[in-house]
């Protein structure tokens, strides 16, 4: 088995005018695994994806994907290297319909003659695509998937970013805290499609403040703490309240 990282970061720096949000920080994302990043509220843990992701850029430091090094100008870059992300404000364009959403700056067009520029939108294939994908997150109580994403209940709306994600990420998938503004039945499927994902041999990062998610279904989880990486731990090795020890600074991880 292939052991070099497939996303790598070494000495990141963010600073936003006075605050440092990553000072010197690594990250190693495995080949097909699930890496849970825990950290307190401001260690960091939204810089971190944000940089990996292209949604900003750092002041220091060096990313490699599958050892090359990157520089991602805008999600976009990152997306069309197989990396999707979804980050807690979701990037979902309310007004658009729900497969508009899923589709938004990639859309499938109609097969058309070599050489045409203009070739219809695909929209049969696109909405059978996009309610396939919702049904596969059980989110098909969803009547109509062309309604406005506007008109859907926050679990709903946190289901068609995590849908998107799962269906599109080729290389990467990031969620941060995918299951925070569900309910408890949303938030297990949710984790059932993170286990899908992975079982695609797709790596995921997931930040979470869940630790029983994050115990349920890592297979190593990165410790954030004041802006770096503070350890990485396996979670068959640690307790919960270690972990949380580890994160507040309450114990040093030996
Ligand atoms: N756009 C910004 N402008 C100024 N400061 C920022 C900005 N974004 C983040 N910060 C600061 O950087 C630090 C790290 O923030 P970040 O959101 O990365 O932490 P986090 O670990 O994701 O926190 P949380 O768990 O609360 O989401 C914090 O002190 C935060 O106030």
């Amino acid at each position: 088995m292939n052991r070099e990282p497939i996303l790598k970061a070494r000495g990141l720096v963010k600073r936003y005018g006075r605050v440092t949000a990553l000072d010197d920080c690594d990250f190693d994302l495995m080949p097909g695994e699930i890496l849970a990043v825990i950290g307190d509220n401001g260690a960091g843990k939204s810089s971190l994806i944000k940089a990996l992701s292209g949604a900003i850029a750092i002041d220091e430091g060096e990313i490699t994907l599958d050892g090359q090094p990157v520089s991602f100008a805008s999600p976009l870059a990152a997306r069309d290297a197989g990396i999707e992300t979804v980050y807690q404000t979701l990037a979902l364009s309310p007004a658009l319909s729900i497969v508009e959403n899923m589709f938004m700056g990639r859309e499938w067009r109609r097969p058309g003659l070599a050489g045409r520029w203009f070739r219809a939108l695909d929209r049969d294939r696109m909405r059978a695509f996009a309610r396939d994908k919702l049904s596969e997150l059980g989110l098909m109580t969803i009547q109509n998937i062309d309604q406005p994403v506007e008109t859907l209940s926050g679990g709903q709306r946190q289901g068609v970013a995590v849908a998107r994600a799962a269906a599109f990420g080729s290389r990467v998938v990031i969620l941060d805290e995918p299951t925070a503004a569900l309910g408890v039945k949303e938030s297990r499927r949710v984790l059932e499609l993170i286990l899908d994902v992975k079982s695609r041999g797709i790596p995921i990062i997931l930040i979470s403040h869940n630790m029983p998610h994050v115990f349920e279904v890592a297979d190593r989880i990165h410790v954030h703490r004041l802006g770096r990486r503070l350890c990485v731990i396996d979670p068959r090795e640690h307790s919960m309240s270690d972990a949380v020890a580890y994160m507040t600074g309450a114990k040093a991880p030996h």
